[in-house]
């Protein structure tokens, strides 16, 4: 299924190279979100590979454990101010349906569902999913997420519809990013929202993130990000935007090394977080 679409990238322009296999794509006007898949098989085997590792608050999860204060703090802010909840609520998410693709182990479904959110986790590795569900069966509270081995495309054509939409750390790994953030949006309800994270293209994000949490530190095995996979806020936007989500508000994180937290900064220069609203468009209607 590749090689059709590299053929019809070949007319379009944009830098990224992903992203022009995907404007390729956009132009048949196919609505199908079934025709493409997400799954980069090399990607889904490196995850496979550290699966019983999901919890180990030292182990090569080590980073998203680190940041889950920081993401969950955006989330929360961004969400509740969209959906009119109270942020100082225990559970201010009581009554909204949540999906989280991508969601590994469930580091974020289980404290999105302790929030007060329905959850489903989604996970294209098998492993993850069965991990996540021995993990969230520990506490009646997240024993409710309903943890599924499928994709957002797959899940789309069943016209599933959440009120919110996440996918944290995952569109540098899928095949076709603008075709998964059409899948994400088909999942997500008229005036619904979306919640991304990924890494930014830059030559700093290239220094932290490869050379020096794969390499130095070591904290990711090897050959964990390819850095033409990252994607720029810019190109974000711009797929979101196609997609029928606009992008209302975009956030970095950066790490501190003294204190081994990260904290929410204008500097989208390697992390960040966006938030986005989807449109109601003339067809939902
Ligand atoms: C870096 S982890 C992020 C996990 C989780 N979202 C978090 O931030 O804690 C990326 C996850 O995406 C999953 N994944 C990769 N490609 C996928 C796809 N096309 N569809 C669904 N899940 C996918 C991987 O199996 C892995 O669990
Ligand atoms: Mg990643």
């Amino acid at each position: 299924s590749t090689s059709d679409t590299d053929a019809s990238a070949a007319s379009f322009s944009s830098s990224h190279p992903k992203i022009q296999t995907l404007e390729g794509k956009a132009s048949n006007k196919s609505r199908s979100t079934s025709s493409t898949t997400s799954l980069n098989e090399d990607e889904l085997a490196k995850f496979s590979a550290i699966a019983d590792t999901w919890w180990h608050s030292e182990g090569p999860f080590k980073p998203l454990h680190q940041m889950n204060p920081t993401r969950l703090a955006f989330i929360r802010s961004t969400l509740c101010r969209h959906f009119s909840k109270d942020p100082s609520s225990a559970k201010p998410f009581e009554g909204l349906k949540f999906i989280d693709i991508g969601c590994g182990g469930g580091l974020l479904s289980e404290p999105l569902a302790r929030m007060g959110a329905t959850v489903t986790g989604v996970d294209a590795v098998d492993k993850n999913v069965k991990i996540a569900r021995l993990h969230a069966d520990m506490d009646p509270v997240t024993s409710t997420i309903e943890y599924l081995c499928t994709t957002a495309e797959k899940l789309a054509d069943e016209g599933r519809k959440f009120d919110a939409v996440l996918s944290l750390e995952v569109i540098e790994h899928v095949a076709n990013p603008a075709e998964f953030c059409k899948s994400l949006s088909a999942l997500t309800i008229p005036n619904g929202a979306t919640v991304l994270s990924t890494i930014n293209r830059t030559m700093r994000a290239y220094a932290s993130t490869i050379v020096g949490a794969e390499y130095i530190l070591r904290w990711l095995p090897k050959g964990t990000h390819q850095w033409s996979s990252f994607v720029t806020p810019e190109e974000m936007s711009m797929i979101l935007q196609r997609a029928s989500v606009d992008v209302k508000e975009i956030a970095g994180f950066v790490y501190n090394p003294i204190t081994g937290r990260w904290l929410l900064s204008d500097d989208i220069s390697v992390n960040y977080i966006a938030y986005g609203t989807k449109r109601k468009d003339l067809g939902d209607i």
